[in-house]
């Protein structure tokens, strides 16, 4: 039998979840041979920079489609988070397996609640979705940029100037951390998602029919449904990583309820839109458009045009 090859980034999360994901796939196929190749990525490389300003998240993806090409590797295990909404031509994504939780964590120093954080007091994000969301609601907080792994935020929490620091419920609970330390988990009114945040993407070749039906064994149909609406609406909405952007797809009784948000990074300009259906590509260019006709698309202009220096 074929040795399959996967590739993952360095860092302790991608290798963690890629392990993950290799043990279901040897639960559902007994006997099947998987190794890791590492990669480095710019994304991994680059840590002094804000992501937004030097290309954003494609930066996490680009030497691991290289390998793909190169017949280097089968497949390659991303956060889907991190997965540009258009795919390179002849690359797929061969499954979506089930979904972590798709919250934010929100941890603090000594537990203080979101909502009682004082006046001034500094959250630590290099997310502008994030921060954008923060404002609008508690426009007396301070958000700071953090950058690094989450071992590494965690313990700048500890050691600098933060009082909070916001994290995806996802990382923390497939690195086995979640409950110990998070101090409230954000339900998605006060901080709606980011596109795909909880969901892992598997990119293959299009045409390596044998790593596709390896992969379609640990597919799962509801998280692929509901990110095809998110990712339909990130690619008609934005372009680029300049924008605070966010939107989560929830399903039930085969229907998809899809909400999508746009905001000025101050968080003062905030345009949100729920939607329901059936057909998730249809429904995420229905809150696109929506938001379009809202006059959103002015955000995201503005935002497009800001020069990356600074
Ligand atoms: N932005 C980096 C990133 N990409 C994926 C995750 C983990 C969560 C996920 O799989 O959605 C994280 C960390 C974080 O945002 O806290």
């Amino acid at each position: 039998m074929k040795k399959f090859i996967v590739g993952s980034r360095r860092s302790q999360l991608a290798l963690t979840q890629s392990k993950q994901f290799i043990a279901k796939l040897k639960e559902k196929n007994p006997g099947v041979e998987i190794e890791i190749k590492e990669i480095v990525t710019k994304g991994d490389q680059i840590v002094n920079v804000q992501l937004s300003k030097v290309g954003g998240k494609g930066l996490f993806v680009k030497e691991i489609e290289a390998a793909l090409y190169n017949k280097e590797i089968d497949f390659a295990i991303h956060s889907l988070k991190d997965v540009p909404s258009v795919l390179p031509e002849g690359l797929t994504l061969g499954c979506i397996p089930d979904r972590e939780d798709a919250r934010d964590a929100f941890i603090s120093k000594g537990h203080v609640k979101l909502s009682d954080l004082k006046e001034g007091a500094i959250v630590g994000t290099s997310s502008l979705r994030r921060g954008a969301q923060i404002l609008n609601l508690y426009p007396h907080l301070n958000i700071e940029w953090i950058r690094g792994n989450i071992d590494t935020r965690l313990k700048k929490l500890e050691t600098e100037n933060f009082d909070a620091i916001i994290l995806a419920a996802a990382g923390l609970n497939r690195m086995g951390w979640g409950e110990d330390i998070v101090t409230e988990y954000l339900d998605p009114e006060t901080m709606l998602p980011a596109i795909g945040q909880g969901a892992l993407g598997i990119e293959c070749r299009i045409d390596d029919l044998e790593t596709l039906s390896l992969l379609a064994t640990v597919h799962n149909s509801e998280t692929e449904v509901c990110t095809q609406a998110e990712r339909e609406f990130l690619k008609l909405m934005d372009g680029s990583c300049q924008v605070p952007i966010a939107g989560h797809a929830v399903m039930s009784n085969d229907e998809i309820t899809f909400t999508g948000l746009i905001m000025s990074t101050d968080g003062k300009e905030k345009y949100k839109v729920t939607e329901s259906g059936t057909d998730p590509v249809a429904l995420g260019a229905k809150v696109a458009d929506a938001m379009q006709r809202n006059g959103a698309q002015k955000i995201i202009e503005t935002l497009n045009n800001t020069p990356k220096s600074n």
